[in-house]
């Protein structure tokens, strides 16, 4: 280290003690404000009845004691909420004070006399007087500077307009427990040096945040405020993923007072990825947003009256299913059309054609006789104006049974079941009934009359009780047959497009059997709402305003379609990769990415090639496994080329063994052995645990630990391990798995290696030789 630099050393270390000195002043301040409404709340919760005039005498004194109740707790919630919130401040706090800033520049602003020395961290700190920025957030206008420029002319926006200047300095910082560990002038990108460090070091079983290091085509995505719908497509390991993240913790900030976490939601393709992202905001100093599958989505849709296949089962059936049968071909032609956006003008069509006939509803029973046949049902339906809509003649049809339903009640109270049903009562019925008499006055002191009240009230209390239920089916309008109006599409499609697959006669009957039996295949259940929805029309009550979809190429069109419909109001962001489509691969269905122009309105659309997460050694073989591979851009960060082995099938285990303690010796800490299919990672799982001590990964597991983990392909999606061993790559054959082969390969941030017992995988034969290893132990 030059003088020059040691000096800089020396002066922005005590700049960082100078720093980290003012924090423990806040911090104590904090604590010490933080205890004093802590101690308020514990106390207005023990005395909130001392503190509250409850009376009950007069209706007067009701009301009193009422707003008495409501004022109560209004200064408990708001004694809470403050809580919360200095809670929040002092764990920003430790956190700045554990690494207070990443990075500086200094900006000579066009017409200023003096340059503004600019600190970046993941929050903002004023000094004592509160004047001066000791921190600037990451997320304000200014700190873009740092992610977009190189020393030299540089601008930013601010609400106000553009601010032009000259960045005289870019510096970067590693501070760990308030000291610098490391310090880099920079250049042309966010340092190399800084990059190299971050991503030479070992994967965890989190996600970790990069606002240090946001490169500016990411920075560009991050802060996007325009776009209604925001298209990234990058490849694998370039940061889709992470560049999402970064981009909630800056809408929460951009628009704070406006926007919170729960009017964001995340789609996620599984529960593990889920809990693999889950620190990154906190980590941030942000709560973290909503996050569900579609999958979860669909269940709280369906899951009452279906067995719902997932998509892991669809792709289970896709990857062990025999290509040579009939039915497996029937399958894939159905998925693949199913998925389009023909299909979903089909059902348009079929919904029209219901506004006139053809609606199926379903019998309305009550102890085994029928109360409303489906046919008065249908016949009331049709019965209603043609012009309204079908969601509000359901309404309205809603609103006739339930008037219906009451009258009936009536009529039921004198039947002979009641009487013996109400000697079944237990004493809290009666003495519920007991109140209601005493309440309404309706006593008249006549022994006999008293008697007859009290045993109509028990009839009409036993029979409201039988008929709850199905006042409950009428009010969610279980009484349509939506199973047999879905059904009924397969057979009415035949008549109105001419668009249809070929064998779609086989098609119907394949699906409408897996209906009858109410299993929904996976392909069907986004149709199925969304006819469903146009029956029964959806209010859009939900609060979410921003729509995240991650892995966006698992989505078909008619999927994003059906989303679109459902948050109609909501800014969408959608990361993806055409070449880790898996699932469409696998059948060749088109995906909403496939192409941009059927998303129409207002899309931005960025894309990413380079490519942070793998060795350049490894990127070398994985961009040569796709088309277009040439395009993308590894980061320069050396190791070794991907290897692999070729062994007999009963030396496979063997082979694993060595390869993870060899991974272990030289201290690689996550390791995936990675398999084709859930049978096979269970087979394998079963042979290696008595030599070494590893998870299973199933479709269910929320989350795993740091280790050895065997895990089926399509669940490995956008996570990454040190290392990975790929179980068996010569089971990867068909051409339609080269896309899970390109996404299983592009998993390992280290070190890649193949195990082969039927010779390389036919997909390989692209690579260039010179890009992988090859040894043989036969
Ligand atoms: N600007 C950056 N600075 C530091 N690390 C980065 C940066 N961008 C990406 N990375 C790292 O690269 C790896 C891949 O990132 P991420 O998972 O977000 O990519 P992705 O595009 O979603 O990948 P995939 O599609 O393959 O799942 C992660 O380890 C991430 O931390």
């Amino acid at each position: 280290m030059s003088d020059l630099q040691s000096k800089d050393w020396q002066m922005e270390q005590r700049r960082v003690t100078t720093v980290v000195n003012e924090i423990d002043k806040k911090i104590n301040k904090l604590k010490i404000n933080a205890g004093k409404v802590g101690s308020d709340v514990l106390e207005i919760r023990k005395d909130f009845w001392e503190d509250v005039t409850v009376n009950m005498d007069e209706p007067d004194d009701m009301i009193e004691t009422a707003a008495s109740i409501k004022q109560q707790a209004e200064l408990l919630s708001e004694r809470e909420r403050t809580h919360k919130h200095l809670d929040k401040h002092l764990k920003t706090l430790s956190r700045l004070k554990y690494s207070p800033y990443f990075g500086r520049i200094d900006f000579l602003e066009e017409g200023e006399e003096s340059t503004d020395q600019v600190y970046l961290g993941i929050a903002s700190l004023m000094d004592e007087q509160d004047e001066n920025f000791l921190i600037y957030d990451w997320r304000a206008p200014i700190s873009s500077i740092y992610y977009d420029y190189a020393p030299g002319p540089a601008q930013y926006k601010t609400p106000e307009g553009t601010i032009e200047g000259e960045m005289n300095l870019k510096r970067q910082f590693i501070i760990r427990a308030s000291e610098i560990k490391g310090m880099f002038d920079t250049g042309v990108t966010i340092g190399d040096e800084m990059l190299q460090e971050v991503l030479g070091n070992n994967a965890s079983t989190q996600m970790k945040s990069i606002v240090a290091t946001i490169q500016r085509e990411q920075n560009e995505i991050i802060r996007n405020e325009r776009a209604k719908i925001l298209i990234v497509q990058g490849v694998a390991g370039s940061g889709k993923t992470s560049a999402a993240l970064q981009r909630v913790a800056y809408l929460l900030y951009r628009y704070r007072g406006t926007l919170n976490s729960e009017n964001i939601m995340l789609f996620s393709p599984n529960p593990l990825f889920n809990s693999y992202v889950a620190t990154v905001l906190p980590e941030l100093g942000e709560e973290n947003m909503q996050q569900s599958t579609f999958q979860e989505y669909l269940n709280s849709r369906l899951g009452r009256e279906f067995h719902i296949e997932d998509p892991f089962t669809q792709m289970e059936y896709l990857l062990s299913g025999d290509d040579q049968e009939k039915e497996y071909h029937t399958r894939v032609e159905g998925i693949r059309f199913k998925a389009s956006l023909d299909f979903k003008s089909i059902i348009d069509r079929y919904a029209q054609g219901l506004v006139k006939k053809g609606l199926i509803f379903r019998d309305l029973s009550f102890r085994g006789d029928v109360l409303i046949s489906k046919k008065e049902i249908h016949d009331y339906f049709y019965s209603l104006e043609e012009g309204i809509s079908i969601p509000n003649r359901m309404q309205l049809v809603k609103e006739w049974l339930l008037r219906d339903l009451k009258r009936k009640v009536r009529q039921e109270r004198s039947r002979s079941w009641v009487e013996e049903e109400v000697q079944f009562l237990d004493k809290e019925d009666f003495m519920e009934v007991f109140k209601k008499l005493q309440e309404k006055n309706q006593f008249s002191e006549n022994t006999f009359d008293d008697f007859e009240q009290e045993q109509k009230l028990l009839a009409e209390m036993v029979v409201k009780e039988k008929f709850k239920p199905l006042f409950v089916r009428v009010k969610s309008l279980r009484f349509i047959d939506t199973p047999k109006i879905y059904r009924q599409l397969f057979k009415y499609a035949e008549y109105m497009d001419e668009r249809l697959p070929v064998d779609w006669e086989q098609i119907s009957n394949q699906t409408v059997g897996k209906l009858k039996e109410m299993e929904i295949p996976y392909e069907d259940a986004t149709p199925y709402v969304y006819l469903q929805d146009l029956i029964e029309g959806r209010k859009n009550k939900s609060a979410i305003r921003h729509i995240f979809i991650d892995e966006a190429q698992d989505y078909s069109p008619l999927q994003f379609a059906f989303i679109q419909k459902l948050f109609p109001f909501c800014k969408m962001t959608l990361l993806g990769d055409f070449n880790q489509a898996i699932f469409s691969g696998a059948t060749g269905a088109e995906t909403v990415l496939s192409d941009l122009n059927i998303l129409g309105e207002t899309i931005e659309s960025f894309v990413l090639t380079k490519t942070y997460r793998s060795t350049k050694e490894i990127v070398n073989f994985t961009s040569s496994l796709i088309e277009g591979g040439e395009n993308i851009v590894p980061f320069n960060r050396p190791g070794r080329k991907p290897l692999v082995t070729i062994v007999k099938p009963n030396e496979i285990i063997e082979q694993v063994i060595k390869k993870i303690k060899d991974f272990q010796n030289e201290g690689h800490r996550t390791i995936a052995i990675i398999c084709r299919t859930a049978d096979e990672s269970k087979r394998a799982f079963e042979a290696l645990r008595t030599d070494i001590p590893l998870h299973l990964i199933e479709k269910g597991t929320i989350s795993y630990e740091k280790g050895i983990l065997v895990i089926p392909s399509y669940l490995a999606k956008g996570i990454e391990f040190d290392a990975v061993v790929l179980y068996d790559c010569s089971q990867y054959k068909k051409e339609s798995e080269r896309k899970l082969f390109y996404t299983v390969c592009t998993r390992a941030m280290h070190e890649l290696h193949m195990i082969a017992t039927t010779g390389i995988s036919p997909l390989m034969e692209v690579a260039p030789k010179d890009t992988y290893s090859l040894e043989s132990n036969n």
